[in-house]
């Protein structure tokens, strides 16, 4: 008889990883044993995504190797190419990057190998291709003409340029690279896990990426970002904190505050409020900024609550002029780098992961036929 099981596998530990370390009652995240302090403001994306995927921070060598071939892979192949018009107007836009990662698949040429090279492959173009597949989608739903990807900029530099259609100033660039780092890897989270799920069959990594980025969508995980600029913007500026304990009083959850695993400050919400209130004081009306540090007073106030990662990601991507139902893909273009390379880490020492269940159903039924139920 199994053991009781705990609702949501909470304090559950479920898979064994050297990517990446919380202490929850110390606010603190490791990526690879390098505080997350240390590395925002520090280290590139680039350099991030090499971390998880290889184990180490890039030499310099290693950074321009590997930065030519996230340039290379910034391209599409010829079933996504053929299928993302009709995608963008009929898919809104998580579910269309899970369909077209899924028909990224059919075009990579490692398609059908799980080896360690070719999932190292894979994992860069994964990485590579999202923010593209994000710009492209977004083009394709507003007929707008992008620019091509330049290959002089970085990933996140390109990705400004082909979400905002104009060269972004250096300091955008740099904070939308910091969140590209802070949001790269954490844990057994949602969409994590259930990419370990995935590639523990032994089933590829574009597979274990669709589970991911379907995973990631809802708005208890990565889809609350959306839905804390959608509140803000539902709220009367003036009277922020007595709609938040109205709210409160009601039993809503207020999106962008708690979390399973820190008892205290996300350390990445630190960063996140700190760009926030920089961008917002730059942009001449910092208003968001303003409401969201009041929300955040009166869920502490009320609840005890800490904002998580996803609070001020919102505002800190509207101040770099992201649409608002873009926020949840810009999380999957940075969540790319820890999710292929948990696929890589399941691969290299896997065991099936099938867990037990606690039968809560009715016992000895006694079966009839269809004319006496
Ligand atoms: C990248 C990420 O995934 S970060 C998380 C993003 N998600 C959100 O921001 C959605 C809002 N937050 C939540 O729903 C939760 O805090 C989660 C999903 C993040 C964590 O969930 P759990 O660990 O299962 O906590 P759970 O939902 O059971 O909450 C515990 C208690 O705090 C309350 N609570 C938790 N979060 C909130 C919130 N955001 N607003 C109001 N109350 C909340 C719950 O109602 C519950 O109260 P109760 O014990 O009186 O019933
Ligand atoms: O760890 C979690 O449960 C959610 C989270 O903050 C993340 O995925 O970044």
């Amino acid at each position: 008889m199994a053991d009781k099981p705990t609702k949501g596998l909470a304090d559950v530990v479920a898979a064994s990883t050297a990517l990446s370390d919380i202490d929850g009652q110390a606010g603190r995240l490791f990526y690879r044993g390098y505080d997350i302090h240390d590395l925002a403001g520090r280290t590139t994306f680039e350099e991030t995504a090499h971390l998880l995927q290889y184990g180490t921070l890039p030499t310099r060598e290693q950074l321009s190797a590997y930065g030519e071939e996230l340039v290379r892979g910034r391209t599409l192949g010829t079933l996504v190419e053929a299928n993302i018009s009709e995608i963008a107007e009929r898919q809104a836009p998580m579910e269309a990057l899970r369909t077209l990662v899924s028909l990224a698949g059919g075009d990579d040429p490692d398609k059908d190998s799980n080896a360690p090279e070719a999932n190292l492959r894979k994992a860069a173009r994964l990485t590579a291709q999202q923010p593209l597949l994000v710009a492209r989608y977004h083009a394709a739903r507003t007929g707008a003409v992008i620019p091509a990807p330049d290959p002089s900029l970085s990933v996140a530099a390109n990705f400004l340029l082909q979400i905002t259609g104009r060269t972004p100033g250096e300091r955008e660039v740099e904070i939308f690279d910091t969140c590209l780092v802070l949001h790269a890897d954490h844990t057994m989270n949602a969409s994590t896990f259930a990419a370990r799920v995935c590639a523990a069959t032994l089933s590829d990594m574009h597979s274990a990426i669709v589970a991911a980025i379907g995973t990631l969508k809802g708005p208890l995980h990565g889809g609350a970002n959306e839905q804390v600029m959608r509140t803000l913007e539902s709220l009367d500026a003036g009277a922020v904190a007595q709609s938040v304990r109205d709210r409160l009083a009601a039993g809503e959850k207020i999106m962008g505050f708690g979390h399973r695993v820190y008892k205290t400050e996300d350390p990445r919400a630190t960063h996140l409020r700190q760009m926030s209130r920089e961008l917002g004081e730059a942009s001449g009306d910092d208003t968001y900024y303003r409401m969201s540090k009041e929300m955040e007073e009166v869920v502490f106030e009320t609840k005890g609550l800490y904002p998580n990662v996803d609070f001020y990601a919102a505002t800190v991507y509207h101040y770099l002029g992201i649409p608002t139902d873009l926020f949840t893909p810009v999380f999957s273009v940075s969540r790319m780098s820890g999710w292929t390379a948990h696929v890589i880490e399941q691969h290299a020492d896997n065991r099936l992961i099938r867990p037990d269940s606690e039968y809560i159903g009715e016992r000895d039924q006694k079966w009839k036929p269809i004319a006496e139920r």
